[in-house]
Formats: C-alpha cells, structure tokens, sequence
C-alpha cells in the first residue's frame, strides 16, 4: 500500500484578497459580455456554431457568454491546462479532446484569459488540424505585455488588463476563488 501524501498548504485566498485590486465588478463584466453576445451574433449570421470551452477557467465566462448569444450553438469542451494552479505557465497538458466532429464548422474558441496564448494557439491549432473551416477566439479577457507568441489573438476580447496575475470570474488563485463575481489582481 502507498502511503498517503499530505495536500500542499495552499497560499490563503482571505491573504491574497486583502491585498488585491478589484479590476472588473460583475456588473461590468455582465455589461461587457452581454456586448460581446451581440457582435457574435453579427460575425455568425445565423450560422450555427461550435461553442468550444477551454475548461476550467472558461466555465463561468462561457455561461454568461452562451446566454448573451441569441444565435443556436452546438455545445463542446476541451480541457487544457499549463498553469496547474500554479501562478507561472509550464508545459501545456491536454486532459480532454474535442468529441464533436469540427471538419467545416466554425468554431467560437472560449476562454477566460489570454496572457502568453500557448494555450488557445495550441487549441486553436488543433480545432484547425480537425478541418475547422473557421476559428474564432473569444477571449473574457487579455493581458497587456510583450510576451505574446506569434500568430495568436482575440477575435473578440472583453476587458484588457494589467501585467499582474488575476483571479475570481473563472479564475484561480491555486484554485481558489474562482466563484468571486469579478477579476482581482495580486499587488
Ligand atoms: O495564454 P496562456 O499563458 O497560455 O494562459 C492562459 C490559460 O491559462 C489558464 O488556464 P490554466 O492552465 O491555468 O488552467 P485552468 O483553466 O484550469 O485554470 C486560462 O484558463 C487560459 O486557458
Ligand atoms: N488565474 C489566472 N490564470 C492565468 N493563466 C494565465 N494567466 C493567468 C492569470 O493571470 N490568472
């Protein structure tokens, strides 16, 4: 029999809110999104699309997201993760594939965070290679640095934000705090 490891403390959510800026309520990301629903609606002009989610930290942006497009959409999800609920990005893990055939369809590719775009480079470019005539990234939001990689960006971004590391709206702070009703950043 293996003997049982012990959890690794986690950092203390209470400690990293008292020292964090809330960026974005929910109500303006509510404002936001709705805005996004209907310049989605537009680009798919009636088109029935592929609503993939980039699970975890997508799951509370792509519900908001799915309920401001009035436009049917197929539902699917993939699971990819580089941050492990760590705060620094390391090599891209894929724990679930797309399972809804994606040969000629367009895509909307959903996801809370664009920062370095590994991950939705990675995604994007397998939805690509599956024969997706038409991917487009929405992204809740996206970081402002340089450290972008090539070839990779929101087709439709909702907030932008600092070069700090954020959480709450779908995103975790070691995998906390990702039901907080709106996006704080650590000092
Ligand atoms: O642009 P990048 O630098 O690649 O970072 C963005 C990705 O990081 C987060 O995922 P994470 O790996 O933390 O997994 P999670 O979705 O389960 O939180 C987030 O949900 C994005 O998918
Ligand atoms: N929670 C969270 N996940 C990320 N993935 C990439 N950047 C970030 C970030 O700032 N916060």
């Amino acid at each position: 029999m293996t003997t049982p490891v012990a959890p690794t403390p986690m950092p203390p959510l209470s400690a990293a809110l008292a020292s964090a800026d809330l960026l974005f309520d929910r109500a303006t990301l509510e404002g936001v999104i709705a805005d996004l629903g209907r310049r989605i609606d537009a680009a798919l002009d009636g088109e029935r699309a592929v609503f993939l989610t980039v699970m975890n930290g997508a799951l509370i942006f792509a519900g908001h997201l799915a309920l401001a497009i009035r436009t049917d959409l197929e539902f699917d999800y993939v699971h990819a993760t580089r941050y492990r609920g760590a705060t620094s990005g390391s090599e891209l893990h894929w724990l679930r594939e797309p399972l809804v055939p994606l040969e000629g369809r367009t895509v909307l590719l959903v996801d809370d965070i664009l920062d370095e775009g590994h991950t939705l480079k990675a995604v994007r470019d397998d939805c690509v290679r599956r024969g997706a005539k038409r991917v487009l990234i929405v992204s809740l939001c996206t970081k402002q640095h340089d450290r972008l990689v090539d070839g990779i960006g929101a087709d439709f971004n909702g907030v932008e934000l600092p070069d700090r590391y954020v959480f709450g709206f779908g995103m975790d702070y070691h995998e906390q705090g990702r039901n907080l009703p709106g996006i704080y950043a650590l000092k």
